[in-house]
This record gives structure tokens, sequence and C-alpha cells, in this order.
């Protein structure tokens, strides 16, 4: 148990050492199947699962699953306004369903030796991941957790990445790589975050290079080649068109982009945000939320976890009203019950919600 009160539980989801998770839960929910967990708390407001992906350029050996851990003590000890508006606030504690880290295969890192077992197959330690596969991982651990704990259709979740953590959480969610001009229509092909929150993230990678120099060409090259065209099309700051084919929700889920920064981010600077945010608002049909003011420096954020735990207590009032705008029954059950049927409840245009209830005249901005 850590100073959160929840039980730490590990999985892993591939046969690889750095193919792991760990599960954070309240020892009373920890007991229960996912079908039994409540997905609401006694005042009736909608508890979340938090996925975190961690930083450390695709290669720092030191940055794991539990570096999440800060950033987890801190969110259970934080506060939330009601979710009905009314005055006052809760123990965060009472919106969270579940914590959930990934670990996920590394490149090789110039400074730290490999390290091999004689008993051991090597291919299961070493570190020499190359693009996909860390978004792979990434993308198989979050299906594991879906089918374990249900949280697509059943629970909400919402995923946050630290530096190139945020940049898998974007590139997840955007569905990155795509063809220009590929459209998305369909269902998310895995199981689809609520709300996507970036801290300190890498999102323009040539962008990223031509400003800060040739250190972090190391390590992009080292997770993804040389090729800088494959560069771009991962970098979801250069997305150039609608997340999807006309700018409409389609039984999407993502509503929310929260991205945080801090001016004291001595790795990152302030151009990566700017060009996430400036893409967001031309093409992202959700709401956009921005936080320049984060403080700590780049690790020291993560180390210290106030800042993140912040940011999700505000990630989260944000979905309260989202789903405000859509009405009740909650989003989640709402949005579940339009995806088994295949119906449309409703549409959103451009950074505002649209809610259709039966009967009304086509709303105004809304476009068929
Ligand atoms: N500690 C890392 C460096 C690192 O994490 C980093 C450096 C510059 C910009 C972003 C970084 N991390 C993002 O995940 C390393 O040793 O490679």
């Amino acid at each position: 148990m850590t100073d959160s009160g929840m039980i730490c539980m590990e999985h892993r989801y591939g046969t690889h050492e750095l193919q792991k998770i760990a599960v954070w839960r309240f020892p009373e929910e920890a007991r229960a199947r996912f079908y039994e967990a409540s997905l609401t708390n006694e005042r009736g407001e909608m508890k979340y699962w938090f996925v975190y992906l961690h930083g450390g350029a695709w290669r720092d050996p030191r940055i794991t699953h539990f570096s999440a851990e800060p950033s987890i003590n801190a969110l259970c000890q934080s506060t939330i306004a009601h979710a009905d508006g009314t005055a006052g606030s809760s123990p965060m504690r009472g919106r969270i369903a579940g914590v959930a880290s990934i670990s996920y295969r590394l490149s090789p890192h110039p400074k730290y030796r490999q390290e091999t077992a004689p008993n051991r197959d090597d291919k299961d330690r070493v570190r020499n991941a190359r693009h996909p596969d860390h978004i792979d991982d990434v993308r198989k651990a979050l299906k594991f957790l879906d089918s374990h704990y249900g949280f697509d259709g059943t629970f909400s979740y919402v995923l946050v990445g630290h530096s190139v953590g945020a940049t898998m959480g974007l590139q997840y969610v955007m569905e990155l790589p795509r063809e220009k001009g590929a459209g998305r229509r369909g269902p998310f092909p895995g199981p689809e975050p609520h709300a996507v929150v970036g801290v300190e993230g890498l999102y323009d990678l040539p962008g990223l290079v031509k400003r800060c120099g040739d250190g972090y060409r190391e390590f992009i090259a080292g997770a993804y080649g040389e090729e800088k065209e494959l560069w771009e099309k991962m970098s979801p700051a250069l997305l150039q068109e609608d997340w999807l084919e006309d700018g409409r929700t389609y039984n999407r889920l993502c509503h929310l982009v929260v991205l945080g920064w801090s001016p004291d981010d001595e790795l990152v600077d302030g151009g990566e945000i700017d060009a996430m945010e400036e893409t967001l608002r031309k093409w992202y049909f959700g709401v956009t939320k921005v936080s320049r003011n984060l403080e700590g420096s780049h690790d020291g954020i993560v180390e210290d976890g106030e800042a993140i735990a912040r940011l999700l207590v505000s990630t989260v009032e944000e979905l309260d009203k989202i789903q405000d705008h859509l009405g009740r029954p909650s989003l989640h059950r709402a949005m579940a019950r339009r995806r088994i049927a295949n119906e449309e409840a409703t549409s959103f245009t451009q950074g505002r919600f649209v809610v259709d209830a039966p009967g009304d005249d086509e709303p105004e901005g809304a476009t068929n």
C-alpha cells in the first residue's frame, strides 16, 4: 500500500520485462469484479480510471511505471468541486475508480549498459525497441486494461502522459500515424479515453530539433530512425486535417484535451505546447484546455506530483461540465448505449456540444 491508501498490483501484458502495468485500486474495489464495481459514488458522481504514460525520451531505463506514484498520492489527497455545481468540494478519492501506469519497451540509451542474464531469453530483456514498438505496446496495454477492468463503455478513463508519454497519448487518440486525407469514421480501434492530458509534452518532433538542437535529434532518431517523414507523421501537432472526416464525433468519446506546461521546464520549450494548442484549436472537435503555469522542472513535476494531480482534478471538473451539457443519464452510459445502438444522440461542432433532443429542429451550426 502507498500513501494513497490504494493497493498496487502488477500485470504483464507481454513477455518483455518492460511490458508491465501497475494498477492501484482502493481495497474495497480491489475485491470486486469490474462489473460489480460501482460506476458512480454515493453522490451519483462518475468515477474515472486514470492511465499514466511515463516519459524519458523513449529510452531512459530509470523511469518506469512506478514514476506515477507521487502524482497518484497527490491525487488521492486532493479535493474536487461537486459535480452538480453546488458549493463546496469532496475528496477526489471518491471520483477515482482506479489508476494504471504503463511501462513499454524502450530504445537503447547510450549511457546505460544493457543487462543480460544467462538463464533468460535476451529478447525479453534487451532495450532495442524501435517505432512502432513503443506505441504498439501502449495500445496493447490499453486493450489489456480494457479487458481486465472494463473501462471502455463501462468505466471511463483519462489518459495522462508526461513528456514522450504525452506524445504517445496524443498519438493514440489521434490514431497516428495516418495517411493524409484518410479520414476517420467507424468506431475507435481500442478503449477510447474521455479525456487526454499532456504534461510537458513533445508534439512537434522536427520543430523541437530545429529550435532546441542536436541533443534532441539523437533520442528521436533512436526511437524513430533517421526518416524525417516519419517524425512528421508521428508528431501530433503536425496533423493538418480534422481528426475525423468531417469534424463530427461519430461514436467518439474523447471530448477533452488538457495540455500543461511549466515555464521552468528546462528540457521542453514553450514552442511545443504552442504548436499543439494551435493544431487543436484548428482541427479538434472537442474542448481544449491549456495551462502554461505549472510549477517545477521537467522531471521535478513528476517527482513532486502536485501539479499533475491538480491538472487531473481540473480535467474531471471539466468532464463534469461536459457531461452536464450532454445531460443525464451520465455521459459514458449514454455513449455506451449509443455505441451499441449505433445511433447519433449528439452531434458536436467545432469546440462545442450540440445536444439533439428528439423532435428538435436542426441545431444552429450543426451540419448533417
Ligand atoms: N532523461 C532522458 C532525457 C529526457 O527524458 C528528455 C530530454 C529532452 C526532452 C525530453 C525528454 N524526455 C521526454 O520524455 C535521457 O537520458 O535520455
